[in-house]
Parts: structure tokens; sequence; C-alpha cells
């Protein structure tokens, strides 16, 4: 195998377990090189416990792994050394300055001197943050240090760029600049394997994902092929006053594909919404408001697993 078809990760019956609860429940998937790959699913879902023993740092309990071919249980050292990974929480030194938080870790990998500094100044760029070079780390804004977490954990160039929620916390600007960042990463060859909880980011992003839920895998595919076999083209959000929308679901039942009660606003899911809407009319139903849009991954989840990512 070559080129992009070739497969840099792959997990076959993936298990974790933590005592008798498990975790991570015998999931599929392959990642091949080049492409962006997630994991999107809900607090809990098991996302981080795979990324860890993607990550070589923790063991697996049943199942196989390899990435490069490699397997963590033997060959951890040798897969950690062309993997880089960003941690859910920035783990910088902030009493060191931006600079000195690369060349740390740049030497912890055993790059020279003088390989750190030109690859910290490559890395400093890259993350738009050349100005703040000599700055202590402390005052930088979370955007920021998120940038800076994710140049360090490309200290030691690596084919695979493992990012655990790359942009939970972040205000949506910053979110914008980083994605930004790591399109230009891929752009450049490094696979990036990513796990959120956003929908907007896995459809952004991804080339390719899964759903996680409950340990489990339950649907594979391109955000537009899942919105595409999952959901319907389009979806009418009504609102009506708060408590009612259960009875107000009955008024328009029948009406597109499927109805769906969330606490404040009924989902008709229809291939036309506005023809959706013209029903709803019809039938005398008067609700607040009303809008038709695209299904996203948000409706796909719903649709799959009965619940809202964020709840
Ligand atoms: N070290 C541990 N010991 C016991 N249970 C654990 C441990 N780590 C994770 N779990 C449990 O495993 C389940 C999956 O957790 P995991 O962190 O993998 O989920 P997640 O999808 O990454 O969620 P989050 O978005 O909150 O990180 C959770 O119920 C969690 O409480």
């Amino acid at each position: 195998m070559s080129g992009d078809d070739e497969i840099l990760l792959r997990a076959s019956g993936l298990t974790k377990t933590f005592g008798e609860f498990t975790a991570v429940d015998g999931i599929d998937f392959a990642v091949r090189k080049g492409e962006c790959f997630g994991f999107l699913g809900p607090n809990g879902a098991g996302k981080s416990s795979t990324m860890r023993m993607v990550g070589c740092v923790s063991p697996v309990t049943s199942g196989e792994l390899r990435l490069f071919d490699l397997d963590p249980a033997t060959d951890g050292p040798a897969i950690r050394a062309r993997l880089g990974s960003c941690p859910q929480r920035d783990t910088l030194d902030e009493e060191l300055t931006v600079q000195e938080n690369l060349w740390v870790y740049g030497r912890y990998f055993g790059l020279s001197r003088k390989e750190v500094r030109a690859r910290a100044t490559e890395l400093l760029e890259f993350a738009q943050l050349t100005e703040r070079a000599g700055d202590k780390v402390e005052p930088l804004s979370g955007g920021m240090k998120r940038r800076l977490t994710i140049a360090r954990s490309l200290i030691n160039s690596p084919e695979i760029l493992l990012l655990d929620e790359p942009t939970t916390g972040l205000d949506p600007q910053a979110r914008h600049v980083l994605w930004d960042r790591l399109f230009r990463l891929k752009r450049s060859g490094v696979t990036l394997v990513l796990t959120t909880h956003y929908m907007d980011e896995a459809e952004q992003l991804c080339d390719r994902l899964v759903v996680m839920d409950h340990g489990r895998i339950v649907a594979e595919g391109s955000p537009r092929q899942f919105i595409e076999e999952h959901a319907t083209r389009e979806v009418l959000e009504l609102r009506f006053d708060a408590d009612d929308h259960h009875d107000h679901a009955e008024q328009v039942l029948g009406i597109g594909e499927r109805v769906e009660v969330l606490p404040d606003r009924l989902l008709v899911y229809a291939d036309d919404g506005d023809a959706a809407a013209a029903q709803v009319h019809a039938r005398g139903v008067q609700p607040l408001s009303s809008l038709v849009r695209r299904s996203t991954l948000e409706d796909v989840f719903l649709t799959l697993t009965g619940r809202t990512l964020v709840d």
C-alpha cells in the first residue's frame, strides 16, 4: 500500500476497561496517511481513553492496535518518536518563556541545541507567536497557549498529531485561528487524529469521523455522508411557549420524516423544510417562531443516539 491509501493507524476490537467498567468497547477504525480523522461524541463516550491508548500512554486492555505497523505494547518508544500529542489541558511550563517551552521539549526529544532553536523558530511562526517568543507563558490568552501547546507537540516533526478536544474552552475567534493552523498542518502532510464534541469542528476539519457513544462506534463516514445517510436534507425548527412542546409534537406528527422533541423546540426532519412549514401552518399550528436550516452533525447524533451532543 502507498500514497493516500496508506494506513498509519489501525485498531480492531480495541477495548479499555477500568475495573468492571468498559470505557472503550471493542472498536474498529483505520486512519489513512494525510487525512484528518475525528472521534465525535459526548462527554464520557470513551474518546480520551481511545486517544490515550493510541498515544501509547495507556495500555490496551484487549484487541489490536497498530501504529506504523508497530505494536504499542512492545514498540512504545519507537511509536512515540513519530507521534505528537496535544492533551486536553495545556501542560505548559508557565514560569518559562514561550520559546523556552519549545527548547526544553525539543531537548527531551534528543534534538541538538542548534536543531531545537531552528525548529522552535519555525514553529513559533506557524503558531503566530514569534512576537511573543521571549514573553512568559502565564499572561498569554487561552488561544495562544493552545497554539503553543500544539507547536510544542510538533517539535519532533511527527507524522501523526493527536489532538484531544483542541478547541474546548476557546472563544469563537480563537477557535477559527486554530482551525486555520490545523488546516495548514494537514496541507503540509501531517495526519491529524482528533476528538471533539463540537459538530462544527468535526464538519470543518474532518475528512472522516466516527461517532462514539458509551464506548462504541455508532456510525462512521465523512461529515456529508453522515448527514445524507442519517438525516433529512433540511430541518424545520419550531419554538412554542415553554412546557407544551409534547402537545405540539402531536399536532405536527406525520409532517416530514420524523419529529424530535427537545426541551426548548421541536425539530421536524424534512427534505423540504418550507413545504413542511406550510403543512404546519395549514394545520392551524402557530409556533412563536419557525426556522428552516440544513441538517448538521448534531441532527445525525440526535438521530443515532436520541440525545444531543452538548447537554
Ligand atoms: N482512569 C480511569 N478510571 C476509571 N474510569 C475512567 C478512567 N478514565 C476514564 N474513565 C471513565 O471512562 C469513561 C470514558 O471516559 P473518556 O474520558 O474516555 O471519555 P471522553 O469521551 O473522552 O469524554 P470527555 O469529553 O469528558 O473527555 C467515563 O465514564 C470515565 O469516567
